[in-house]
């Protein structure tokens, strides 16, 4: 039996294939590339390079394999772009989740785990936030997320489906064995944009708001490492495995950092002091998001490994300098 990863090119799917890996599970991976890299895919998992909406393309995967559950990454993630192109995202994100899971249904595949966000609750009154929490996204993403998770729930209700919708708060880091990280070019996220400032791929960055009801008066958010997430993934998938059930489950720590710590940790563990820009809070950010995790801590005995801002922003880090000579040998290859 294989496990089929959606989005196993981009930056949480790489880490999810090489966990499975690890765990010595058969791995089919399906992405087109629009965001992931080739190179990002670990060499023992089959890729399929395709549309996730495409029946064909599910047809030939279910053929060649015995697929026994869906992770599904694949999608638009991009909040801002999400609110100038709002179809992209309905269609991307919704839509072609939707043709997904009919394509897999039909196939015979029942178990799948989503990714969802904390975007669905967008700027929360309470911190931390409990999965009960009325939704109110305050983007298209946010919204395209919230259908497709209302989808789930109804298709379940049919006895169709087993799945699990893993909310994520504030992903960031990188394996700690440095085979994959976040490798998207012009990406917006503050650790990663951090951590390309401290390794002198940007000459500087912005904090956007500093007159927050904080302490130190920047945003919290609850910074979650890309492998304990993973990991999370794996148990919902062993969950699946044992227990026919449905359920959605926050991802996050339950403890959130403001973004002067953020870009301390960062300073402090490169040893380059970068310079920062002090700019106007951005459209639809909220003061605090964090994450109530008592659910998955329970459900799941969730264990995380790697709870602790150093050793994230460390793994970043890491991750950036391997990038930087992975870039710099692709342009002495070329000269
Ligand atoms: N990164 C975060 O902080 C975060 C937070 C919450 C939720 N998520 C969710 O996690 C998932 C993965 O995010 P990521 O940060 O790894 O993004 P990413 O852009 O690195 O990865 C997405 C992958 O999906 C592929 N893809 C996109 N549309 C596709 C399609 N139609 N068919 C096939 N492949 C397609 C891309 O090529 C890419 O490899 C997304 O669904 C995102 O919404 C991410
Ligand atoms: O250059 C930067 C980038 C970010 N920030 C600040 O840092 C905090 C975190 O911002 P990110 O862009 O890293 O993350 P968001 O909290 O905005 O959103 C992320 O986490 C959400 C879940 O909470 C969703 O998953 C969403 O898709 C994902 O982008 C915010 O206060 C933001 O204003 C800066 O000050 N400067």
């Amino acid at each position: 039996m294989a496990i089929l990863v959606t989005g196993g090119a981009g930056y949480i799917g790489s880490h999810m294939v090489w966990t499975l890996l690890d765990a010595g599970e058969d791995v089919v991976v399906l992405d087109n590339l629009c965001t992931g890299h080739e190179w990002a895919i670990a060499g023992q998992a089959h890729f399929v390079r395709g549309d996730i909406d495409d029946p064909a393309i599910i047809e030939r995967i279910t053929n060649a394999h015995d697929i026994e559950a869906v992770i599904h990454f694949a999608g638009s993630v991009v909040v801002p772009e999400s609110v100038a192109d709002p179809i992209k995202y309905y269609r991307n994100n919704t839509c072609a989740t939707l043709a997904l899971v009919d394509h897999c249904l039909k196939a015979g595949i029942n178990r799948l785990i989503f990714s969802s966000t904390a975007a669905l609750y967008g700027a929360p009154e309470e911190a931390p936030v409990a999965e009960d929490t009325p939704l109110a996204p305050l983007s298209p993403y946010g919204t395209s997320k919230l259908m497709i998770e209302q989808m789930l729930r109804d298709i379940a209700a049919t006895g169709a489906l087993h799945y699990v919708a893993l909310r994520y708060f504030n992903v960031a880091g990188a394996d700690p064995h440095q085979r994959t990280g976040q490798s998207t070019d012009g990406a917006t996220h503050l650790i990663k944009v951090a951590c390309e400032a401290a390794t002198g791929k940007r000459p500087g960055m912005s904090v956007f708001g500093t007159d927050y009801d904080t302490a130190d008066g920047t945003a919290l958010r609850d910074y979650i490492h890309v492998s304990d997430l993973v990991n999370a993934h794996y148990l919902a998938l062993q969950h699946l495995r044992i227990k026919p059930e449905s359920f959605t489950l926050n991802c996050g720590y339950g403890h959130g950092y403001s973004v002067y710590e953020v870009i301390d940790a960062v300073k402090r563990l490169s040893g380059n002091d970068f310079p920062i820009q002090l700019g106007q809070r951005r459209v639809g950010d909220s003061p605090r998001v964090i994450a109530d995790n008592t659910a998955i801590l329970e459900k799941l005995d969730w264990q995380p490994q790697y709870a602790d801002l150093d050793l994230i922003v460390q793994h970043a880090l890491d991750w950036e300098k391997h990038l930087a000579q992975r870039n710099m040998g692709a342009q002495e290859g070329v000269s």
